[in-house]
């Protein structure tokens, strides 16, 4: 039976990577995928991963009807055995129910790649329709870290360093680019919560009036005053 999967996580938790494996995987046996993207980092009508990895894609936009598509492609003659979709967050809802009617009606798999919370940890609109639609979730196995250890859980987003947790919700930025002025860093719950980023906790151990550390946190390698985290 073919399936909506929605493979979900933080940011940095290798999605794009697993989205580029599963497309050598098929189409080295053959089959020929259907590939799209929308706001990609590297670029309109790409699908890029941080280990380098990079292919074509065809950019699904607002308003962009990914059935009708599928409908054109295949009734002019062209074949497609699957479809892949890559920052599925940023889709809106009924392109989601877009996808499901391509597995319902058309009888594809569709791998839908995304983020489930944006940095204010509320869920995506695209993302929720996945959840509500999805034969399956995976969550990603390699886990992404939070500076202190724990599983990476959120997303935060810095603005010259600071986290902030109001703003638009879509804002194309990247990890660990401590220069830029948008910036993105993946957090444990209890570090989000307390808008605890490496920075903040670094400066903050760094303080003159530093408190006494949390032993829990400073196995971490990190020390932190306890009052702070
Ligand atoms: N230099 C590197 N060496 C090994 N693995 C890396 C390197 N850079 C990034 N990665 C891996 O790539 C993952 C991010 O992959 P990517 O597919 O771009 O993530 P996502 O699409 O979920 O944001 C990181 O979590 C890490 O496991
Ligand atoms: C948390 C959050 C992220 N984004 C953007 C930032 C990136 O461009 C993508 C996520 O890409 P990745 O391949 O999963 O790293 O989403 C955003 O626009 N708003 C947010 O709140």
């Amino acid at each position: 039976m073919p399936e909506l999967v929605f493979f979900s996580g933080t940011m940095d938790c290798g999605k794009s990577t697993l989205a580029l494996q599963i497309e050598h995987n098929r189409s080295t046996r053959g089959l020929q995928g259907m590939i799209f993207t929308r706001n990609d980092r590297a670029g309109e009508g790409k699908l890029s991963s941080r280990l380098g990895l990079v292919t074509d894609s065809v950019e699904a936009g607002e308003g962009f009807d990914f059935y009708a598509h599928l409908v054109a492609h295949l009734s002019a003659g062209r074949r497609a055995d699957y479809v892949i979709c890559d920052e599925a967050q940023f889709l809106a809802p009924e392109q989601i129910d877009q996808l499901a009617r391509i597995v319902d009606d058309l009888e594809l798999d569709v791998f839908a790649f995304g983020i489930t919370t944006d940095f204010r940890t509320k869920l995506f609109p695209g993302s929720q329709r996945l959840v509500e639609l999805a034969d399956r979730i995976e969550v990603l196995q390699v886990e992404a870290l939070c500076w202190c250890g724990a599983r990476a859980t959120h997303n935060a987003r810095t603005i010259g360093g600071q986290m902030v947790v109001e703003g638009a919700q879509v804002v194309v930025g990247d990890v660990n680019q401590p220069e830029s002025a948008v910036g993105y860093e993946v957090l444990c719950r209890r570090h989000h919560r307390r808008r605890l980023t490496a920075a903040a906790a670094h400066a903050a151990a760094l303080s003159p009036d530093v408190l006494p550390v949390d032993p829990e946190e400073s196995s971490a390698g990190i020390s932190v005053p306890t009052a702070a985290v």
